[in-house]
């Protein structure tokens, strides 16, 4: 499939609660290839976006589709399933699985038979098993979490915590991958790390969509940036398109919140 078409687009996404409208007819496009970062002031509508395109909520008015396909009206569990997969701003991972575990059970829907079946000691189910160990020891070694792997996270600090998250996000090899403010609680070495791992894991195949407050994240990792403001887009190009851009300089990058 030709690259420049495998891209998540929103078409005039507005959505309101309780007649207030918290995103304004926003058209944006993600592509296959980039790292996209999404940033703005609090209240701005990242969250509210975010959620839209996940599936979480859905817009009362505009279209969002991938690679020309509707998702309109589709699940995160739907969505998930075609590869459009995000990433928690909160630690989502079990305590009393091994990092391993947990990765493995973002692999899970990749299978015919599932989670279940790969714990049944018949042929397919043990066959299944090593495959998705497999695609796990794949995922944390593209993070550097190899040496990890059987450790339990309550032995692991928030920094590889939020890495262990990430591989369980990328095990299934998605098309998209959402990232829900990575770096929050991170001190500054273990945002470093972070970077890096984020900048590897790019791939012309692959869209990467970063919320973040984190600018120096921002602006160090992605190719593009959208700035909304008020529900509204007010910039969208490269870091020093928008670092040098007035309307971001007056109502976020001269604010105090970053
Ligand atoms: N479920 C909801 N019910 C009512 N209002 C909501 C809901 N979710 C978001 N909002 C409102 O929508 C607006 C945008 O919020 P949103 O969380 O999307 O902003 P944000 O840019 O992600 O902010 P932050 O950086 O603080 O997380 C805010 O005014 C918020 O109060």
């Amino acid at each position: 499939m030709d690259i420049a078409t495998n891209s998540l687009k929103g078409d005039g996404i507005a959505l309101s609660f309780g007649g207030i409208e918290v995103l304004k007819g926003l058209d944006v496009e993600f592509r296959a290839g980039e790292i996209s970062g999404l940033i703005g002031p609090n209240g701005a509508g990242k969250t509210s976006l975010f959620n839209c395109l996940t599936g979480a909520y859905s817009p009362q008015k505009g279209t969002i589709t991938y690679a020309g396909e509707s998702l309109d009206g589709l699940s995160p569990a739907a969505r998930a399933s075609k590869g459009i997969v995000r990433s928690f701003q909160h630690t989502a991972l079990s305590p009393d699985l091994t990092v391993l575990e947990n990765v493995m059970i973002g692999v899970a829907r990749n299978y015919r038979s599932g989670w279940l079946h790969s714990f049944l000691p018949t042929r397919r189910g043990r066959d299944e098993m090593s495959e998705m160990r497999a695609d796990a020891e794949r995922a944390l070694a593209e993070l550097g979490l190899a040496g990890a792997a059987d450790k339990m996270t309550s032995e692991l600090p928030p920094g590889m915590l939020r890495l262990v998250e990430i591989a369980r996000a990328i095990v299934g090899r998605p098309a998209v991958l959402m990232l829900d403010e990575p770096a929050a609680g991170l001190n500054n070495l273990e945002t470093r790390d972070l970077m890096r791992s984020l900048r590897a894991l790019a791939s012309p195949e692959l869209v990467m969509v970063v919320v973040e407050h984190d600018m120096d994240l921002v602006m160090s990792i992605c190719d593009r940036i959208y700035v909304l403001n008020f529900g509204a887009f007010v910039a969208c190009g490269t870091p020093d398109e928008v670092r040098n851009d007035e309307d971001v300089v007056r109502i976020y990058l001269g604010s105090d919140d970053d």
